[in-house]
């Protein structure tokens, strides 16, 4: 049986009406199965953060139409899509935001204390994330106290907590030396994996691309080319490579470590 479609986007366009009318996406169709690790590339300004933006649902597109988990979200009031996301999605930035009055496994829970869980559940299900994500012995600690990579891996957790079947990661290892990242990407890979959750990752790091299944480069707004990994990472790295230097755009958006 094929897999079902998390994401679907039909003839999608976004026009930011500013001073200057922009175009940043033209009639962009793009799907994603259940299941997949995807990373959105493309030089800087062609729409990617847009387009991870409308399958968040925090912005809406002018023209087309949009699919997220079997519900169109601008059918939905403000309150229901506020629950839609909260329910539905989670959420991890190149900026961590962490609360820094609270320790680590507060800012953890915090989501499921707004849906009133109860403490057992919520306590059954850090335990098991915390050993997944390797957070056991510092779920007492502050966020000054922890390393950039730990305080990824706090994030990651508080997005997995209410169990999203969706994760979107805007530029997720963006601000960590190179351990961390790895650290960081082969965590979201076993996840993907391990708990089938689907991931969609804007990137400008090819390696960091290199972890996922399929790769969407996108230039000026528009589908520019997709290729999948078929093989090892490190061939598939060197393909994302190829596609990355057909693409042009500025050199230094691509942060290669
Ligand atoms: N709120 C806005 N109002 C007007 N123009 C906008 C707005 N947000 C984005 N844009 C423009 O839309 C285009 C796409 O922006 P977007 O942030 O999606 O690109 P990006 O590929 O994520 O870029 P980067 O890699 O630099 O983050 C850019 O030209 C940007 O200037």
């Amino acid at each position: 049986m094929p897999d079902k479609a998390i994401v679907s986007m039909k003839q999608v366009t976004k026009i930011y009406e500013s001073k200057v009318m922009h175009r940043a996406l033209n009639r962009l169709d793009f799907e994603a199965e259940e299941g997949e690790f995807i990373a959105i590339m493309g030089p800087s300004g062609s729409g990617k953060t847009t387009l991870l933006n409308i399958i968040s649902t925090i912005d809406m597109p002018t023209y087309g139409r949009v699919i997220i988990d079997g519900v169109e979200p601008e059918a939905l009031n403000p309150n229901e899509l506020a629950l839609f996301r909260r329910h539905h999605l989670g959420f991890v930035f190149q900026d961590i935001n962490l609360l820094q009055m609270l320790t680590v496994e507060e800012n953890i829970v915090m989501p499921l204390t707004l849906d009133g869980l109860p403490i057992a559940e919520m306590k059954r299900r850090i335990a098991r994330l915390a050993l997944q994500l390797r957070l056991e012995g510092i779920l007492d600690r502050r966020p000054d106290e922890l390393s950039g990579g730990q305080a990824q891996r706090t994030a990651i957790c508080r997005a997995l907590i209410h169990q999203p079947k969706l994760i979107l990661a805007d530029e997720p290892t963006g601000n960590l030396d190179s351990n961390s990242a790895k650290e960081v990407l082969e965590l979201l890979s076993t996840i993907n994996e391990k708990n089938r959750t689907t991931i969609i990752m804007v990137t400008h790091d090819p390696i960091a691309a290199s972890y996922c299944d399929r790769v969407l480069f996108i230039k000026d707004g528009e589908f520019f080319n997709e290729i999948h990994k078929d093989e090892r990472r490190q061939t598939f790295f060197q393909r994302i490579l190829n596609v990355l230097s057909l693409l042009g755009g500025n050199v230094n958006d691509l942060r290669l470590r």
